[in-house]
């Protein structure tokens, strides 16, 4: 491999290093930041990344709550669990794991989040500030895939981004926030059916893979010494295993000058981040 690692790990480490000091000095002051989750069915990437999830808190002194619910809940269940975290006092932010079993309406149930909970970024009234460059929580593999370009010094401003994925979780959010002005990236948002995929990857100086699609992203389609992010992961099973593929094929990492690898890239740094988001709103409080 010639490209640079984007070592996520590495500044995921770094970040829980300095969260873990400034949770510290909020409880010197009293206050405990307690992050909340509601997983609703058994999905096994859901229920491995909740876990995660409640490690990381433990690691860094936020305190955690979990509420699990089965992928026979109702949608009426899901918004009682959501409606019971907006009011406890020791739940400073929660999220709802994504994706919610077919059946539960996610807009529905992303709006009934109290916007000031939000640890994900991801209500309507976060995503409006993100949209309209105001402060407010960011949605976390976007803000992770921002930090971890700045760590390795990846120019930014008035960089070519090509990401690919529209979802709400990572593409459509990062195109968003690259695009800020204190950014002043040029995004362009592709997707699975844009014509031509190739000709916008070829032109940039930094593509971000986040479709799901297994080794949609090959050498061919990168300039060389472009910096790759693969953000997909699609659990694909191969001789009776269960394997993580990304969206990037295994030689573009040839041809990259900086290549963040799945995993050990942005995931990492999702973690990392909504860590961030929780200890930032409790220190809001205090
Ligand atoms: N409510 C949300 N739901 C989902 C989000 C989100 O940000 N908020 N993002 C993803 C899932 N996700 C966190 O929730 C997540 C995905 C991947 C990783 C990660 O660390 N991946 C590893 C590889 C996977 C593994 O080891 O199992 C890596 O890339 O190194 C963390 C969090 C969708 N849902």
């Amino acid at each position: 491999m010639s490209a640079v690692r984007l070592d996520g790990k590495a500044a995921a480490a770094a970040v829980k290093e300095e969260l873990r000091e400034r949770v510290k000095a909020l409880a010197a002051r009293g206050r405990t930041a307690g992050l909340g989750t509601i997983l609703v069915g058994d999905d096994p990437g859901s229920r491995a990344y909740v876990a995660g999830k409640h490690r990381d808190c433990a690691e860094v002194g936020i305190a955690s709550i979990r509420r699990d619910l089965p992928a026979s809940a109702t949608q009426d269940e899901v918004l009682a669990a959501v409606a019971e975290l907006n009011v406890d006092p020791a739940c400073t932010g929660f999220l709802v794991q994504l994706p919610l079993p077919s059946g539960v309406d996610e807009q529905a149930v992303l709006t009934a989040v109290d916007p000031d909970k939000d640890a994900d970024g991801l209500h309507p009234v976060n995503l409006g500030k993100l949209v309209l460059g105001m402060p407010g929580p960011l949605p976390c593999t976007p803000r992770g895939i921002l930090a971890l370009l700045r760590r390795y010094e990846v120019p930014v401003a008035g960089a070519e981004v090509v990401v690919i994925g529209r979802g709400v979780t990572v593409g459509r959010p990062l195109g968003l926030l690259l695009s800020r002005r204190s950014e002043n990236a040029t995004v362009t948002l592709c997707h699975t059916g844009t014509r031509e995929l190739a000709g916008h990857t070829r032109r940039a100086d930094i593509v971000v893979a986040a479709a799901g699609v297994p080794g949609l992203l090959t050498a061919d389609m990168v300039r060389p010494g472009a910096a790759v992010l693969d953000v997909g992961i699609t659990r694909a099973e191969r001789d009776g295993k269960v394997k993580l593929v990304g969206d990037v094929a295994p030689e573009v990492a040839e041809v990259a000058g900086f290549l963040a690898p799945m995993p050990g890239g942005a995931g990492p740094m999702t973690r990392a981040m909504l860590l961030a988001n929780v200890v930032e709103r409790a220190e809001r409080d205090h």
